[in-house]
């Protein structure tokens, strides 16, 4: 049980927000109770049906605005106002003089793409970057963030990309984090905790094991922390990260009929995410922005995908592009496959030139067939061939030395040295092809630096020099720095788990080109992914995993969503046997 945080400060609910008297102030004591008394302005006005479905909403085809440099005319009611913040990170213009206001029950969406600066907009509104230049009004008064706690004082909640976690502490200590616990006769109230992470959680993730330490959850199950630990805290701003990254489509529908129900109580909400029919389906407008500024507002009947895209810089959305499959033998061939974490027997076979694409919710079992065959997870029954050759790798050494690569889910744990150099996590798994003399493990820097430039244009990675440490990289150039690694291998079979996690619309689309040419080589690509669209787009075939069984498999020609998710939610019947 974690100790009781000290020394935080509450939100003042029941003072005005500021001691100036100005009409700015009786506007703002009039908003504040609104708030408290569970009704937005938005609410009040009729401007947004409250039982609307979480991805429904009127589209339209005005054309894109673009904002002007102020906030907007509501300035002056904006529970969140920021003007003109600036940010450097050394010769990176990170952030140029950008302005937004949020008012109360209003939900905002931010979109760019990578590399634009969202996230550190986001971080200096939750006090963990100082800006520059530029100032931050809550309710109307001037504040200076110097940490995240001043932030949350002023009742700021965010939810970053892949906000760390304590791992040995279960969901319930995790969502209690660095706020104060509930108290009885001078005891931590374990009780009161477990329910009120209890009552959120049966909204959002009711099949979430509360009480197992996170490390033992998977990713996706993990960001169902992150969102609980949010959710479960009154602030009056909420902030969030690509809180749906890593979550099929199902789920995030879940999450945002919860969210909907905080906005409509007069929170106001910040949402950034790359699956743009989020931003379009459940905010009232979407800010763009590119390289640092503001470039336009998506607003009414212009708020629209196709226009957010646009205001991006970017073309029309990807059509399902027709692949003809050669006849090719198999390359990879599960028989009667099972692990400790697949107790029902899995029957899996990729031919040379096809994608397949395993998709699932969360803890469906779907990458636990990757671990499988990335020498991960050792199997307990059955046969595994590659090649027509039989395969049991002991270890991920031995699976690279049979021709296989693979990109991971989770790059921070598994993935990326986030210390280390782009080139030095380019080139890392395949050193020996880099040495400068065959028989002496001494790398060619040269050698490397090429490699390292040729696959970043491959993926059109965004970034300042080589030698940056992949920390300071935005987080979708992280991921499209950790795909690129395998894209110029010639490898046999290659394991993609959500291979596009948090990458904007453009380059997600670069990058589902490069899984296609990828098996046009030759190579057969087996694709885990929580992302239907991208389950759509890419298979060859896919295969539907639920309770860690194949529930479903179909052909590019019968696939759609809805039997993709038909089939991910079912409970398919099995007895497993003893492994
Ligand atoms: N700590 C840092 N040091 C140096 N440069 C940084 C640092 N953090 C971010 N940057 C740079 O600032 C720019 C904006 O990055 P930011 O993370 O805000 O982008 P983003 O829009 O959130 O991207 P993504 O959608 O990929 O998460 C990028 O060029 C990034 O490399």
């Amino acid at each position: 049980m974690p100790r009781c945080a000290r020394g935080f400060r509450r939100w003042p609910r029941s003072r005005p927000l500021s001691c100036r008297p100005s009409s700015k102030v009786a506007r703002q004591r009039q908003l504040n109770s609104t708030h408290r008394s569970n009704s937005s302005p938005a609410r009040a006005s009729g401007s947004r049906a409250t039982d609307r479905a979480p991805y429904r909403r009127q589209g339209g085809t005005a054309p894109v605005t673009a904002t002007a440099s102020g906030p907007g005319p509501d300035a002056g009611i904006a529970l969140l106002a920021l003007s003109g913040l600036d940010k450097r990170y050394g010769a990176t213009h990170a952030l140029k003089a950008v302005s937004l206001a949020l008012a109360a029950g209003e939900a905002v969406g931010l979109a760019g793409h990578n590399g634009a600066g969202k996230s550190t907009l986001i971080k200096c509104v939750a006090g963990a970057v100082l800006p520059d230049a530029g100032a931050i009004a809550v309710s109307g008064t001037q504040t200076r963030f110097s940490s995240p706690a001043d932030a949350y004082a002023a009742g700021i909640r965010v939810i970053h990309q892949d906000a760390p976690l304590v791992p040995h502490f279960d969901t319930v200590e995790n969502a209690f984090l660095g706020r104060p616990y509930p108290r009885r006769h001078g005891m931590v109230d374990r009780r009161a905790m477990t329910e009120r992470v209890a009552e959120i959680a049966r909204a959002i993730a009711p099949d979430l094991p509360l009480a197992t330490p996170v490390a033992l959850l998977t990713p996706s199950q993990r960001q169902f922390v992150r969102l609980i630990r949010a959710l479960a805290d009154d602030g009056r701003i909420l902030i969030l990260d690509e809180p749906t990254a890593a979550l099929p489509a199902e789920d995030a529908a879940r999450f945002f009929a919860v969210l909907g129900r905080v906005r409509d109580r007069g929170t106001a909400i910040l949402l950034v995410s790359h699956r743009l029919d989020e931003l379009s389906g459940f905010c009232d407008r979407t800010i763009v922005m590119a390289d640092g500024g503001v470039v336009a507002e998506c607003t009414g009947a212009g708020h629209t995908v196709a226009a957010i895209i646009s205001a991006m810089g970017g073309g029309a959305p990807m059509a399902k592009v027709q692949r003809t499959l050669p006849d090719a033998p198999a390359i990879l061939a599960l028989e009667g496959a099972r692990t400790r974490s697949l107790p029902v027997p899995i029957e899996l076979e990729v031919r040379a030139g096809e994608i397949v694409v395993l998709y699932g919710l969360i803890g469906s079992g779907r990458s636990e067939v990757l671990d499988a065959i990335w020498g991960v997870e050792r199997l307990t029954a059955g046969a595994m061939t590659l090649g027509g050759e039989p395969f049991a790798p002991r270890n991920p050494g031995e699976a690279l030395d049979a021709g296989i690569s693979y990109v991971p889910a989770d790059r921070h744990r598994t993935g990326l040295f986030a210390d280390e150099s782009l080139v030095f996590n380019t080139t890392l798994p395949l050193l020996s092809r880099f040495r400068r003399w065959p028989r002496l493990p001494v790398p060619s820097r040269s050698a490397e630096t090429r490699a390292f430039a040729e696959a970043a244009r491959a993926v059109g990675l965004k970034f300042g020099h080589a030698g940056q440490k992949v920390r300071t990289l935005s987080g979708g150039n992280q991921q499209k720095l950790l795909f690129s690694r395998w894209a110029s291998r010639h490898s046999r079979l290659i394991l993609l788990d959500e291979p596009t996690e948090g990458v904007d619309v453009m380059a997600k689309a670069q990058l589902r080109d490069i899984v296609r040419a990828m098996a046009g080589d030759g190579n057969g690509v087996l694709v885990s992914t929580s992302d239907r669209e991208e389950a759509l787009e890419l298979g060859d075939r896919v295969i539907v995993f639920s309770a860690g069984a194949i529930a479903a498999e179909f052909s590019r020609q019968t696939a759609d969503a809805a039997a993709l998710s038909t089939a991910a939610q079912s409970k398919p019947q099995f007895d497993p046997e003893p492994a």
